[in-house]
């Protein structure tokens, strides 16, 4: 690191051929290091060099100004026992010197001398040397002057790029203006949001760019306002900013204002994602290996990626918001936000602006700020339509309008906004039939059933009934901080036969229930729940089934098996047939009578 004086040598040098010029003396400047900074005739040829070997504590000249910080005349060189030596070996050939430290905030930071050559000189040093002393005291100010200047402006330029990295860098649009509204600054996130360069917007006036912008009255009033909503049209899109603006105040008037900005929608995903509870649910977590979910998951990872809308139907609690969970986070926009509305919990009258968000002031109570709705949240991302059976008529109306033109209009609102969002829509209704009783519309129906998907029930998938008992007692023991070893033969054996009416969801509901009833280290069937017990007491023991039950029983598991090894192509079902060895159309008979040609809607 040079030293200060180092700093701005050019400056230094100047002065000291100022002093030169007035004294007739010539002039050295050393630094705190002792190294010449700047000098004059024969000086000149020492610049850069160090005076008394840099070694202050030598005691000779340069180094007691300097660890004594104060000035010293010297009249008589030669046989000053004090003076640098070199003089003694003509070396140097200076005969007498005045000098005096440079001070900086009270600390000598160096050494500036007027040194006398010849006789004449040195008579004219020592008759002025008080005057000189003077003189010299004045030519430290200057220094200490252009010192703290230097520093300064040093200081300013550090701030300047500090504050310049950060406009730089932050994630907010940030546009300056100076105080008639041309724009002076703007930073990379600006240009992205505006979707201009900075060369075609610095020098433009604001309102070129953002017509109507409150900040210009900021210049007037002086007042900033903060997260405002303002809305622009940005390369033929209308865009919603949160806008925050102050001015900037000069000595007596208003030179300026800085505005930062966001997207709105950005802000509602951040405070979603930030505080939404939603879990990450990849295929994985989709737990069964059953010949008919291991259909269902295969099926959603080949249209993971597609922007195609998909319907899952299925009875309650058999996953089908788990699975629409699963395929948003296996495809391409699993970086988006993952939305969901359940279209029959949401009071009729809070639905729409729930779905579509509503313009400020378009009705009354409406919030001042106007409302952003799941679609517009949804945006670059999937949107789950839970129990669409439940939507009213009017809104499948409006929601037929989004999937067919790609965008949404808020309520009370005039223009559309363009929406880039997967829909998955579910149902536990039979909307085929709600379609022919005039319930649901038909258009809508096909327009969400381009990729239909079925969710098996439980008893469809018995076989994964155990690895799920598993998985939830994993769960929730972790959860109820228990310790259980494992459920009891007899209980799996109920639990397996119990026919399931809710599903996943209620064998996890009995799970939970058991492991909180559960005493002792085994879950028991005592500590299942009342209605499973009660279920078992009722049921006609299946050793009690007739003969023809349990063979349709038997044949019906055979089937399935079957299915899930070979598939539903037509192919598969000749390899299926003639490993019964039965023909192709009793198979397809067969396969009718027992409900599982459905499953053909997975492939
Ligand atoms: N295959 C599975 N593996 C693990 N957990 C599952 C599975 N399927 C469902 N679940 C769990 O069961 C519960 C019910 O699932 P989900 O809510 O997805 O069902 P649903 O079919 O959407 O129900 P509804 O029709 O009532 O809305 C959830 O807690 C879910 O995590």
């Amino acid at each position: 690191m040079s030293s200060r004086l180092m700093e701005f040598q050019e400056q230094v040098q100047e002065i000291a051929a100022a002093i030169s010029a007035a004294l007739k003396l010539d002039t050295e400047i050393v630094d705190e290091t002792m190294t010449v900074v700047a000098g004059t005739g024969q000086i000149k040829k020492r610049i850069n060099q160090k005076e008394e070997n840099g070694f202050k504590e030598a005691g000779f000249l340069y180094g007691r100004v300097l660890t004594t910080n104060r000035p010293f005349i010297i009249e008589d060189a030669r046989n000053d026992p004090h003076y640098d030596p070199s003089v003694l070996t003509s070396e140097t050939e200076e005969i007498a010197e005045i000098c005096s430290p440079i001070r900086y905030q009270g600390k000598a930071i160096g050494v500036i001398g007027l040194l006398a050559f010849t006789v004449e000189q040195q008579k004219q040093l020592i008759e002025n040397k008080y005057y000189m002393l003077e003189f010299l005291g004045q030519m430290e100010k200057l220094l200490a002057g252009k010192i703290a200047e230097q520093e300064a402006i040093k200081k300013l330029l550090l701030t300047t790029k500090q504050l310049n990295t950060i406009i730089e860098s932050i994630h907010e649009g940030i546009i300056a203006i100076d105080e008639v509204g041309n724009i002076n600054q703007v930073n990379p996130t600006a240009e992205a949001l505006l979707g201009q360069t900075r060369k075609t917007l610095i020098g433009r006036h604001l309102s070129d760019i953002l017509p109507g912008s409150p900040m210009l009255e900021v210049l007037t009033t002086g007042i900033e306002y903060k997260e405002k909503e303002e809305r622009y049209e940005i390369n033929g899109v209308q865009t919603d900013f949160l806008v925050s603006t102050s001015p900037i105040r000069g000595e007596q008037r208003i030179i300026g204002a800085v505005a930062s900005f966001r997207k709105s929608a950005d802000v509602h995903k951040l405070a979603y994602s930030m505080t939404s509870l939603q879990r990450i649910s990849s295929m994985g977590e989709v737990i069964g290996n059953s010949g008919p979910l291991k259909k269902v998951k295969e099926h959603a990872l080949k249209v993971c990626n597609s922007k195609s809308t998909i319907l899952i139907t299925g009875e309650t609690g058999t996953g089908k918001g788990l699975l629409a969970m699963a395929i948003h986070n296996a495809g391409n926009r699993r970086e988006g936000p993952f939305i969901t509305i359940n279209c029959g919990a949401i009071p009729e009258s809070l639905l729409e602006s729930e779905l579509f968000g509503y313009d400020s002031g378009a009705f009354t109570g409406a919030s001042r700020q106007g409302k952003i709705g799941k679609f517009e949240l949804a945006d670059k991302g999937t949107i789950f339509l839970d129990e669409i059976g439940d939507l009213p008529l009017h809104l499948q109306i409006k929601l037929l309008h989004v999937l067919q033109h790609k965008e949404i209009e808020r309520i009370g609102g005039t223009k559309a906004i363009p929406i880039n969002v997967r829909v998955i829509a579910a149902t536990n209704k039979n909307l085929e039939q709600m379609v022919s009783e005039g319930e649901f519309r038909a258009d809508l129906y096909f327009r969400l059933n381009v990729i239909p998907m079925t969710m098996p029930s439980l008893r469809e998938r018995a076989e994964d009934i155990p690895i799920l008992m598993q998985h939830f007692l994993k769960k929730h023991l972790k959860i109820a901080n228990k310790y259980v070893e494992q459920f009891e033969e007899e209980t799996v054996a109920l639990l397996r036969e119990y026919p399931w009416p809710g599903n996943i969801r209620e064998l996890e509901n009995a799970v939970e229930y058991a492991v909180n009833m559960e005493s002792t280290t085994r879950i028991t069937p005592a500590s299942l729940p009342r209605r499973i017990l009660n279920w078992k007491k009722t049921k006609r023991p299946s050793s009690q089934l007739s003969l023809k039950k349990r063979i349709q029983i038997e044949e019906k598991r055979i089937l399935s098996q079957l299915l899930g090894k070979y598939g539903t192509s037509v192919s598969g079902k000749k390899l299926m047939a003639q490993e019964l060895d039965i023909s192709l159309a009793t198979l397809y008979r067969k396969l009718e009578e027992y409900d599982l040609l459905k499953y053909e809607k997975n492939f």
